[in-house]
């Protein structure tokens, strides 16, 4: 097939990005604060500043009971999901599909008083891993997101101001196998969950609101998202 003008990028990113995903926090260099916890929901975040701004980057390791890898990272990256659970999008649109696993995005952001709106663009790729760990056990599933430009959205040039993300969703499933002779159900399934994402604001906004906003927002989102996928295949087939 012939070669998309993003794939070397895409391939090195996705790459790094899961490579870092599955360090523990210990590992991942120092200066990570735990500063959300619910359950089995556990926020880390590192605070640092590029130019005077916050870009404070995130990781999240949740365990969810009941979901495969691929269910979580197939409702992340399908954009007919993603108003249904992501509360801070004013508009999505699919820009390019550069392939059935690869999308570039264009979204709005509600604007959150008192910084200006921002608005994203990044491409999306969802891929299956292999588990190195056990061979034998489910795959690895993950969606990289990256912004990137687009020649007919340049940054800045609208009411918004643009941001610069990069985000991984990094999804390992477990089986607990059934007793003898009874069928697999959820009941035997549950799936770790790394989110590490890097937002810069792209414009200034203060930082003590930024942070604020992060505080609230990230932990409201993982719960949210995790939720709502739950929700979605509890009556389904489990799709592996
Ligand atoms: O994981 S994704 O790829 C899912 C696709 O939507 C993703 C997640 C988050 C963002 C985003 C973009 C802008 C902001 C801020 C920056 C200054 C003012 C708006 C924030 C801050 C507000 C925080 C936040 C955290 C989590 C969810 C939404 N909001 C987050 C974008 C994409």
């Amino acid at each position: 097939a012939i070669q998309h003008r993003l794939w070397p990028e895409i391939e090195k990113t996705v790459q790094i990005q899961v490579s870092m995903a599955k360090m523990g926090i210990g590992e991942c260099g120092s200066g990570w604060q735990l500063f959300a916890e619910d359950g089995e929901m556990k926020m880390y975040r590192r605070e640092e500043e590029v130019d005077g701004m916050v870009v404070d980057p995130l990781k999240a390791v949740h365990i969810v009971k009941g979901i495969t890898g691929h269910e979580v990272c197939h409702h992340f990256f399908n954009p007919q999901y993603r108003y249904d659970w992501e509360t801070t999008l004013e508009h999505m649109t699919v820009l390019e599909t550069i392939s059935e696993d690869t999308l570039v995005f264009l979204q709005t952001h509600k604007r959150i008083w008192p910084a200006s709106q921002r608005d994203g663009l990044f491409w999306s790729h969802i891929r299956k891993l292999p588990n190195e760990k056990d061979r034998d056990g489910p795959d690895i599933w993950t969606v990289v997101n990256n912004s990137t430009d687009h020649p007919d959205y340049p940054p800045n040039n609208g009411k918004c101001v643009r941001v610069f993300l990069t985000v991984c969703l990094l999804c390992q499933t477990t089986v607990d196998p059934p007793k003898e002779g009874t069928s697999l159900t959820r009941d035997n399934l549950s799936c770790k969950i790394t989110y590490c994402s890097v937002v810069n604001p792209g414009g200034w906004a203060p930082a003590s609101v930024l942070r604020a906003v992060y505080k609230r927002e990230y932990p409201k989102f993982l719960k949210r998202f995790t939720a709502y996928v739950k929700n979605q295949t509890k009556n389904k087939p489990i799709m592996f």
